[in-house]
């Protein structure tokens, strides 16, 4: 019977180009048992098998796709909308948010928190970043001059100082004291829930509970949830109770010295009809809370990486800087952030090179033709945007750093499908505008009070994915000052 039910799928899958697999294991014990073995297999899947390959893992077909055409027949839908099954491991800590969830819910929910991603709204946030940039730009003071560092622990903490701030309106002051119970639960939950979905002996919830990285991550959860749990009791009450809730919220704010945060937009939304309970607000604020972290740690790392290693285009951001702000010592505001389009090229590049999500999912129901092939239903897809922004069909000279692909009159013509780093199509990420402003108001700020300096020797990048792009030697870099006044908070 089961050999019947999979016959479908084997035949279909048999057709498209991939490794020779084993009995029961598939290619899984090709996968290695790091996450590092695990980047480089998917890079050397599609290296070796062309941009559209399956592996199996034991019983579970996934084919990996990095070429536009395919890309854009299951992004571009509005039907295939599902993830792939490993998104479940997020559950413990997302349960339905808007990463994990699907079909009707998925569509209701972003309908209503979309609004709040709108860039009018966007405007109350810049004071956070402002804020956070600055205390950012003193902790690396002591590193002027010094020897290379690595700049991913402290872009991992202004970035969660932000998304604090913004999805709660809490501040946790991550970056003044990095060893609270929530700090350290939001980092090691992000690791363990990647970790479990390459492991396939902890995927039983009965034998994951028992493990220790189970018990790390129920402790962890306890107390993040607790956290939001506490928040989101607080605001509402303080919104719904109030018949203006608008202005009741600019007076009140539980410690942090801001009128908005997503969290009280969506508060907002219910009181004037939205149906979200409190188990649904909570996910969609723990949802916002890991896809608004890591995401932008990485890119932010690896944009002073790219900078420093290449002086001439820092130079250039500088410049536009400085026609931007003069001599003023100001804060930028959102109009400021618009207008550094030269930088924005910048993180653009950094990440067509160094895609912060280097590979993502979702699942097919439904039998889909794609070329000569056919994806079977019951398939898993992953997207593997590292490879694709690196065909030189797309991008010549792919291992260049050359914002200028991003000129305006660079990118007429180009397949919309050939640069995904924030997906693309009707389930888009939809943090793309706030964390481009975020990224922005964060390099500039950096980049106004210091020179980013290649590390001596140069140090060497070692990709791997957790969760995000990361790498394991660090993002090293050292630091000059570039000798003005510091950018006020
Ligand atoms: C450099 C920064 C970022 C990158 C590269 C990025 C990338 C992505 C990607 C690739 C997806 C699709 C994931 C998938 O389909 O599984 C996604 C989804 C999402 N992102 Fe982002 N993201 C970034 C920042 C943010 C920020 C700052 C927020 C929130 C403040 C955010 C909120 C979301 C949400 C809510 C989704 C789910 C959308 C849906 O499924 O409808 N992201 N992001």
């Amino acid at each position: 019977h089961y050999r019947a039910k999979m016959r479908p799928l084997v035949e279909k899958a048999e057709k498209i180009p991939g490794p020779q697999t084993q009995p029961l294991f598939g290619n899984a014990l090709k996968f290695g048992t790091s996450t590092k073995q695990f980047f480089d297999y998917m890079m050397w899947l599609t290296g070796t098998h062309g941009p559209i390959a399956r592996v199996w893992v034991g019983p579970v077909l996934a084919v990996l796709l990095a070429d536009p055409k395919y890309i854009e027949i299951i992004l571009g839908s509005n039907k295939i909308i599902d993830k792939a099954i490993l998104y479940k491991f997020g559950e413990p800590w997302l349960g339905k948010g808007m990463l994990t969830n699907s079909g009707l819910t998925w569509k209701r929910h972003r309908k209503i928190i979309m609004p709040a991603f709108h860039v009018k709204i966007l405007d109350k946030f810049v004071h956070i970043f402002n804020a956070n940039s600055a205390i950012l730009l003193d902790r690396l003071a002591k590193h002027v001059g010094g020897p290379g560092f690595d700049v991913y622990p402290y872009m991992n903490l202004v970035t969660l100082d932000v998304i604090c701030e913004s999805a709660m309106g809490v501040k946790i002051n991550a970056q003044l004291d990095s060893s609270s119970d929530y700090v350290n639960s939001v980092q090691i939950l992000g690791d363990a829930m990647f970790r479990r979905a390459f492991m396939p002996w902890l995927h039983l919830d009965s034998i994951f509970a028992l493990s220790s990285l189970g018990r790390m991550q129920k402790k962890c959860l306890t107390v993040l949830h607790g956290m939001t749990k506490k928040v989101i009791k607080s605001r509402k009450e303080q919104i719904l109770n109030s018949e203006t809730g608008e202005q009741e919220t600019d007076l009140h704010d539980i410690g942090a010295k801001q009128k908005y945060a997503f969290l009280d937009l969506m508060i907002q939304a219910v009181r004037d009809g939205a149906t979200l309970t409190d188990q649904e607000l909570q996910e969609e604020v723990d949802t916002i809370m890991l896809a608004g972290h890591d995401t932008t740690t990485s890119a932010l790392s690896f944009s002073c990486w790219c900078l420093a290693e290449n002086p001439d285009v820092q130079e250039k951001v500088v410049s536009e800087l400085r026609e931007i702000f003069g001599d003023s010592n100001r804060d930028a505001t959102l109009r400021d952030l618009q207008e550094m389009k030269y930088l924005e090229q910048v993180i653009k590049e950094t990440l067509r090179l160094f895609p912060s999500v280097p590979v993502f999912g979702r699942f097919v129901t439904e039998d889909l033709p794609m070329g000569d092939y056919v994806l079977p239903a019951g398939c898993n897809v992953g997207f593997n945007p590292y490879m694709l922004h690196r065909n030189p069909e797309y991008f010549p000279e792919p291992e260049k750093f050359d914002p200028d692909r991003f000129l305006p009159e660079n990118c007429l013509g180009r397949h919309p499908y050939c640069y995904i780093p924030f997906s693309a199509g009707p389930r888009n990420c939809l943090g793309l505008k706030f964390a481009m402003l975020e990224m922005k108001a964060i390099l500039s700020a950096l980049l106004r009070r210091y020179r980013l300096l290649q590390s001596n020797p140069p140090h060497q990048l070692d990709l791997t994915v957790v969760l995000v792009l990361e790498s394991l030697t660090g993002v090293v870099l050292r630091l000059d000052s570039r000798g003005s006044q510091p950018v006020s908070s």
